[in-house]
């Protein structure tokens, strides 16, 4: 039987001031540091070796893998980061805090944002210094695949491709591997893995730093899954 570990990044510091995120690369807060090393502790302490580790191009994500890895003693594996596996794009949101948002738009507008599979946020303009396009780690991204807003659906769209390509055959070769992605990259994998409706995706909320392990069949079929 095979395990797979699915791991959102620690608290970030727009975590901890409650601000839209999306492709904005904040960093870990003390306490997402915290959070990080405490989940290596429990995967170590269940007898978890990675082969691989597969993460996003955010460095709240990627400093979650290390101390993760670090404290297990595993920071040796190989590691690939894709952009395929970024935080949902938040478009014109990205940065506002979410409480002001929603004194501005009302709650349910805002919680359609949040969470609605099918609604966009604001269109972020192409002129604004948070498109992609002005960040050289997505300098190979085709004009198609940067996005100026992304609503869950859409996420799934870019993260699918990235697993049934780079993820399913590592899992194949019977390889133990986790993924350090963001709340809503994982929510959209997990709606594929464990055939969610948009109604059960929408209660889904993901804690950071909490690892989640999949138990697969020969096939890689699901077993079950459970939080450390
Ligand atoms: O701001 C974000 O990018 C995400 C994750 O922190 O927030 P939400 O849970 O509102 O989708």
């Amino acid at each position: 039987m095979q395990k797979l570990v699915l791991l959102r990044h620690g608290e970030s510091l727009w975590n901890l001031e409650n601000r839209f995120t999306g492709w904005t690369d904040v960093d870990l807060s003390q306490t997402g540091i915290e959070q990080a090393r405490h989940a290596g502790k429990l995967l170590a302490d269940n007898g978890f070796h990675f082969d691989l580790a597969f993460t996003s191009v955010l460095k709240r994500a990627i400093k979650t893998l290390h101390l993760a890895l670090e404290t297990m003693d595993q920071l040796y594996i190989p590691e690939e980061k894709s952009w395929h596996l970024n935080e949902r794009f938040y478009g014109a949101l990205q940065g506002l805090n979410k409480a002001e948002t929603v004194q501005q738009y009302g709650e349910e507008q805002v919680h359609k944002w949040r969470r609605d599979p099918h609604e966009h946020p604001p269109v972020l303009e192409k002129t604004d210094p948070r498109f992609p396009g002005n960040d050289p780690r997505y300098k190979d991204l085709l004009p198609s695949e940067l996005p100026v807003t992304e609503n869950l659906s859409e996420t799934m769209d870019r993260v699918l491709p990235y697993w049934t390509n780079k993820i399913i055959p590592a899992l194949k070769q019977k390889k133990q591997v986790i993924i350090v992605a963001h709340g809503n990259s994982l929510r959209a994998l997990i709606q594929y893995i464990d055939h969610l409706s948009d109604e059960e995706v929408t209660k889904l909320d993901i804690p950071t730093g909490t690892p989640w392990v999949y138990e697969l069949n020969d096939d890689l079929s699901r077993i079950r899954h459970y939080y450390l």
